[in-house]
């Protein structure tokens, strides 16, 4: 099932189930945890200055509306003319300022700067864990999805468990302490009906809120699946231009993005229509409570000899404090939903684990011959029945070469993929000089083989770039030795740039030879123990192929070469020639004996060669 299937779908709805979001958590905890000390000890550092900073923050928020009243009553309304006593109250007045503006703007621009670096620092650690979980995972998630949408979904989502943490740690925690502080600030002014009255307001402000905020929720997660449709349709498209451009279908691929582009639209169009109704009547609720209280508190200062109208201003102030963090408290809910239905691609590549692993203790693969057995092997591919190779057996001797021939659909290249672990037998065994392949560090065993795969993955990069990627230290003249051994050197040598050319998106500036001979160029400078070629000549012509087949069969004396192919020719002087149907070895020896036979290798061999050494036989 892909990404997107009603399969997902429920995923993502059942992880709206509290059970699930505990073990999220602890999963997302688990990539925060420091590595080591010296991490510990700076985020620790950083959690202590923020935690400085609120409290500076909630500090400066009490004292300034107090200094405002102090030096308001300072300065009383006089009328008839005469003198006022006392002294202006310059040293109120400079502190207010200090600590309003200039105090409390440092000490916000601190607790950023703080926060961001704790944030970051959070968010590097989430993306490079998803990002390297997700290359750990094996062939069968690879092969199942496209891991490249996967990624570009989740990519976005590190910053987003950063940005949860911050808003549980430094903003929800504050919220409260600013509402407890207005509170009490409050009561400075002693009006039991202006504390009531505000319970009542924010009671009613808290239906609003969360009243749009279960509308939001249920917003968020379709949102969130047709984002991830408009993405997948996208990406898609763009991964297979090609495909399209042969089929022309450049119109229908566009207009297929823009609906799901435009659905989103319409979605988001009810959204905003939806969340500006319920913006109106929060502001209404606000603005409507702060109306009345200020009549209730003037009433009570207006009728009160001896209080100022500076207590006016305290209310503000203070009103201010209690109900900005409301919002923020009631939205709690919501954005911890928001959060899990962002991060459910994420916590699934956490969750994920991959299918080849290496056993506890695994050892190292020790190479000595090169000798490879498989042992009653049998493999299918996940959720089939038939299998891909039905109990196979086979040795082929250290420093000899194996073919493998026969039907597509055959097996051969699963034969390879079960050889590099790229999956594991379902029985039997594989051996390499004796030690179980199951049995090693993966890392050990890839160390040893090479393999110029049927499908070429080049990265848009340079030509010499890409060739190093089989020896990063190899030198040009390496590079361009090994490019000779394919007769790629003079091709390449013909670029305006040379060796420095870039070979654009998946190869696309080289053709599908010059693709095979950079990829085999590539896995001469690798200098593997065990090579693997599937169809790796499969688009050279014949004269190129032969003098690469000549330069092979000196390069492979004292490895042990395998090679899949559908043109013969190519590998008559295999030491061993496995022909392949059906996931069964049908037949099995050397060209030669396997022509005596007349079998079925017999007949693959005279299809693509109707007429015999002597120029007259003819099958059929
Ligand atoms: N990733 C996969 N998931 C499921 N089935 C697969 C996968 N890869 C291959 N198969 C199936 O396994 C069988 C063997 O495939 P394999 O690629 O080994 O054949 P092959 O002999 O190399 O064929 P060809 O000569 O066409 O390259 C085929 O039926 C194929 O459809």
């Amino acid at each position: 099932a892909t990404i997107y299937s009603p399969h997902a779908r429920k995923r993502l709805q059942a992880a709206i189930a509290s059970s699930e979001r505990a073990r999220d958590v602890k999963l997302l905890a688990e990539q925060l945890r420091p590595r080591d000390r010296q991490e510990a000890r700076m985020v620790a550092r950083l959690l202590v200055e923020i935690f400085f900073s609120i409290a500076a923050v909630q500090t400066v928020s009490i004292a300034t509306p107090l200094l405002l009243r102090s030096f308001l009553a300072k300065i009383p309304d006089i009328r008839d003319g005469s003198r006022r006593e006392g002294t202006f109250p310059l040293m109120e007045i400079s502190a207010y300022v200090f600590l309003k503006h200039v105090a409390s703007g440092y000490i916000r621009y601190y607790k950023w700067d703080r926060t961001y670096r704790l944030q970051t620092l959070f968010t590097d650690r989430i993306t490079i864990g998803a990002y390297t979980k997700l290359l750990s995972l094996s062939a069968d998630y690879h092969d199942a999805k496209n891991s490249g949408t996967v990624w570009m979904t989740v990519r976005g989502t590190g910053k987003g468990v950063a940005r949860m943490l911050h808003s549980i740690l430094f903003e929800f925690g504050p919220s409260l302490l600013d509402m407890a502080v207005g509170i009490a600030g409050f009561k400075t002014l002693g009006s039991t009906r202006a504390a009531l009255a505000t319970v009542v307001v924010v009671i009613l402000y808290g239906v609003v809120i969360l009243r749009s905020s279960s509308r939001k929720t249920a917003y968020e997660s379709r949102a969130a699946r047709m984002r991830g449709r408009r993405d997948h349709v996208g990406s898609d498209a763009i991964l297979n231009w090609w495909t399209i451009f042969c089929f022309g279908r450049l119109n229908q691929e566009a207009e297929r993005h823009a609906t799901a582009v435009r659905e989103m639209r319409e979605i988001d169009a009810q959204y905003v229509a939806d969340r500006s109704t319920g913006n109106h009547l929060k502001q209404l609720v606000s603005s409507g409570g702060l109306l009345l209280l200020c009549i209730l508190v003037g009433y009570d200062i207006w009728n009160t000899p001896g209080r100022s109208g500076a207590d006016l201003v305290v209310l503000m102030g203070f009103w201010q404090q209690v109900f900005s963090p409301v919002q923020e408290i009631l939205n709690w809910k919501q954005t911890i939903d928001t959060f899990f239905i962002d991060t459910r691609k994420l916590i699934d590549i956490f969750e994920e684990e991959p299918s080849v692993k290496d056993v506890p203790e695994a050892a190292d693969l020790r190479l000595t011959r090169g000798t490879i057995e498989f042992q009653n092997t049998s493999f299918a591919y996940g959720g089939k029945e038939k299998p891909a190779l039905d109990d196979v057996s086979f040795t082929i001797e250290g420093g000899k070469t194996l073919a493998l021939v026969g039907q597509t659909g055959g097996g051969k290249s699963t034969t390879l993929k079960l050889l590099m672990r790229a999956y594991d037998p379902s029985s039997g065994r594989i051996l390499i000089d004796g030690q179980d392949i199951s049995l090693v560090r993966k890392q050990s065993l890839m160390d040893h083989i090479g393999i110029v795969p049927q499908s070429i993955g080049v990265f848009n990069t340079t030509i010499l770039e890409n060739l190093r990627y089989g020896k990063p230290d190899a030198t040009l003249e390496e590079c361009q030795e090994a490019c000779r051994a394919v007769c790629l050197h003079d091709k390449i040598a013909s670029f305006e740039l040379g060796y420095e050319e870039v070979v654009g998106e998946r190869g696309s500036k080289l053709s599908g030879g010059e693709l095979q001979r950079l990829a085999t160029a590539r896995l001469l400078l690798r200098d593997p123990k065990i090579a693997l070629f599937d169809e790796a000549m499969s688009s050279l012509d014949s004269g190129t192929e032969a003098k690469i087949q000549e330069y092979l069969q000196t390069w492979s004396a004292g490895r042990t070469v395998v090679m899949v192919a559908h043109r013969l020719v190519t590998i008559v002087h295999a030491d061993l020639i496995l022909a392949v149907k059906n996931g069964q070895i049908v037949e099995r020896g050397t060209h030669e004996e396997l022509l005596a036979k007349g079998g079925y290798y017999y007949e693959l061999w005279y299809k693509q060669h109707p007429f015999s050494a002597d120029g007259t036989r003819q099958l059929g």
